[in-house]
């Protein structure tokens, strides 16, 4: 039985928000002092220090392979900055396409915009060499004021411009990162929804979900606002570029060396930040075990029982001790670099002056200009960090999202393809003929040609021993299989040419492992299709589900999860019985019970049997039990072993036999003849 959702996919989420907010931080400014800069511990000092701190103690949580999130923090390590711009070009353009399909009026506006803001950048640049010529000129100063002013209107109308063009542009950039999300999620979804059920039983394939999932989906948006911040810094670099190449083309070069220190420190400084996480990556993956733990309603009830929390509590704060030590490790490594880049910025600043003073000193540049420059400079220094910081960062998503892609186009390709043999409605027989199965990785086949019969009207039971194929089968015969050989058959329709999608319409089942699905009670029932209330009532009261529904607060309206307000819980036999309604909802001919009384007090598990043997309202019923008295009544048995048919018949010729059916039921029935023929004594004394 399944929850709705996990808790662990919920933290790695939330997890990689973190993240990604303290990177918004890091590129803003804000985010420098918690940032987690320099990781300079080894990852394997880190998790041998964790082994030796817990003496044994990191056992309990156990190692795990890398959360798909981190899956390329060891590739990010180790690429220099030469092979990000490399690749840039590409992620750029895939980003691009993205955004233009999300909106194209979005994408417009946010280059369009970039680029017009940077036009006004660098005239408003220009211009304030106007206002400082006029300024520095000779004459009296409210003269050299007057004659400033028309410059000093156009810088300000540049100025004001370039922030009404950078407003816009940040909207629709804004504008763009949710209907990017929507879209990629979309899309996503509907692929796991579509593909061959086979696919969920390869790890190879689930791997590529979760990573696509974890955090390729919500680097989509990422990648979309990094390509528009690369451009943006482009933009500026190549407006302050620009003006100063109009001011004197020596000036160029004294920028690149003003540049280069800057230049040097952001990708210093985004390099460790990689690293760091990827140090302490092994730390924070165990804590988020035990916060789940700590904090989850499932295993509330076992640590107060087991009386852990001492235990937990001790665990959790060693691993938070261990964190701790590397940040504060980082915080002195951090300010090693940022000195450094301090030091080397302020030389590099400092020749930069004494260029501009010996240009100044031989008459190659007007005071008013070398003003002009200093401003040019400073405006392109600022660009240029924007600008690497945004190159590694849409290179670390980048790469993630490239997991995004990957997996979409890996979905695609186990879609099944649509068949177009007509689907059959109704059938006088459903017939299996020498039908091999092995699962994806499996090393076995689970069926090894298996051939049934099972007629309209009657009920068929399969029975066999744990994992002898039931289960298998009986999906194969949803059409949620298709089989490796042999054939399923309505009639004479043959499966492999059917849509399967379209054949599911008209089987229902009721499955082993069936979903509490977080809706409500109706929802519960109708599981997706149009709720008719009073059919929805009528299941329910062929399943006994209608005896847990009607006493609750809302009745059919009921929230069946406690996770949320006003929802309800229910237990196991009484989410059992509305998995079976759920199967009688649904008007299709075929209906098939895997264990469908496996959780059901004895009471219901009688009634739902009567239920069955009459047929289930005119159905045919394939049913899977442990359960043999109630087979006693079916029309036809199979007895599968190791994925094979051994005995076939009706129950009673089975039992006269003496096979494995009359042996696995003789088990059963003298457990119960043991219990009826002990004494019964006068029960325990007081
Ligand atoms: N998703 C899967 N991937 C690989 N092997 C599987 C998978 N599901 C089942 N199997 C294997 O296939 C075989 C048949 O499993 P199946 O679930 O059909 O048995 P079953 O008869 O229904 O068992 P039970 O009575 O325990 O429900 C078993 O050996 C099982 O381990």
């Amino acid at each position: 039985m399944r929850r709705g959702s996990t808790t662990r996919a919920g933290n790695e989420g939330r997890d990689q928000r973190e993240n990604d907010d303290q990177a918004r931080a890091e590129q803003d400014g804000s985010g420098r002092d918690r940032d987690e800069q320099g990781g300079g511990r080894r990852i394997g000092q880190v998790q041998d220090d964790a082994r030796e701190a817990g003496a044994g103690e990191g056992a309990v949580v156990g190692e795990m392979a890398a959360l798909p999130w981190q899956a390329h923090l060891g590739e990010l390590a180790a690429t220099s900055l030469a092979g990000m711009s490399r690749r840039l070009p590409t992620l750029v353009g895939a980003a691009i396409r993205l955004a233009w399909r999300a909106s194209r009026f979005d994408t417009t506006a946010t280059v369009v915009l970039n680029l017009a803001a940077g036009v006004f950048t660098a005239y408003g640049l220009l211009a304030t060499s106007g206002v400082l010529t006029a300024l520095f000129s000779g004459g009296a100063t409210p003269d050299r004021v007057r004659a400033a002013l028309p410059s000093l209107a156009l810088v300000a109308g540049a100025a004001a411009l370039r922030s009404g063009l950078q407003a816009g542009a940040g909207w629709a950039q804004a504008r763009l990162k949710p209907k990017v999300n929507r879209m990629v999620e979309t899309r996503l979804f509907d692929l796991t929804m579509r593909v061959d059920l086979t696919a969920f039983d390869d790890t190879d394939f689930h791997d590529a979900m979760h990573r696509a999932r974890q955090r390729g989906l919500y680097e989509a948006s990422a990648v979309v606002q990094e390509a528009i911040d690369i451009l943006t810094g482009l933009v500026g670099l190549t407006a302050a570029a620009g003006a100063l190449g109009v001011l004197h083309p020596v000036l160029l070069p004294l920028l690149l060396l003003t540049a280069v220190p800057d230049g040097w420190a952001a990708a210093r400084s985004a390099r460790m930040r990689y690293l760091t996480i990827f140090t302490l990556s092994p730390v924070r993956r165990r804590k988020w075990v035990l916060a789940d733990l700590m904090a989850d309603r499932d295993s509330a009830a076992e640590i107060r029982a087991f009386t852990m929390r001492g235990f937990l509590g001790r665990e959790h704060d060693r691993l938070g001790a261990e964190e701790c030590a590397v940040h504060v490790g980082l915080a002195r490594r951090q300010t090693v670099v940022q000195v450094l880049g301090e030091i080397a910025g302020g030389l590099a600043t400092g020749a930069v002056y004494v260029v501009l003073g010996v240009l100044l000193a031989t008459g190659a540049l007007p005071l008013a200009v070398a003003g002009t420059a200093v401003l040019a400079i400073r405006s392109g220094k600022t660009s240029l960090a924007s600008l690497l910081y945004a190159v590694n960062q849409c290179y670390e998503s980048g790469l993630y999202f490239a997991d995004y892609l990957d997996f979409c186009a890996e979905a695609e390709r186990r879609i099944p393809e649509r068949r177009t043999g007509p689907v059959p409605v109704t059938f006088d027989s459903i017939s299996t003929e020498d039908v091999w199965f092995t699962y994806p990785g499996a090393e076995e086949p689970s069926l090894r040609g298996v051939s049934v019969r099972i007629r309209a009207g009657q009920v068929v039971a399969l029975v066999g021993e744990n994992g002898s194929g039931k289960t298998t089968l009986a999906k194969i015969l949803a059409g949620l299989y298709r089989p490796d050989a042999g054939e399923v058959r309505w009639d004479a329709d043959r499966l492999s040419e059917v849509d399967l999608e379209r054949l599911r319409e008209n089987v229902s089942v009721i499955p082993q492992d069936y979903t509490h699905w977080p809706m409500t009670a109706r929802h519960n029932i109708a599981m997706g299709r149009t709720p008719d209330d009073a059919r929805i009532a009528e299941a329910a009261r062929a399943s006994g589900a209608d005896e847990v529904i009607e006493p609750l607060s809302q009745g059919y309206g009921t929230l069946l999860d406690r996770r949320f307000k006003d929802g309800h819980e229910l237990s196991g036999g009484q989410w059992q019985r509305i998995a079976v309604a759920r199967g009688f909802y649904r008007d299709a001919p075929l209906l098939i019970c895997d264990e469908p009384t496996a959780a059901l007090d004895a009471r219901a598990e009688h009634a739902l049997f009567e239920r069955i043997r009459g047929h289930a309202g005119g159905r045919t019923v394939l049913l899977i039990t442990h359960r043999l008295a109630s087979v006693r009544h079916a029309d036809q048995v199979y007895v599968l072993d190791h994925g094979r048919v051994v005995e076939e018949g009706p129950p009673a010729a089975l039992l006269a036999a003496g096979g494995v059916f009359g042996e696995l039921y003789d088990l059963q029935a003298r457990a119960y003849r043991l219990e009826a023929d002990q004494p019964r004594g006068p029960g325990p004394s007081r």
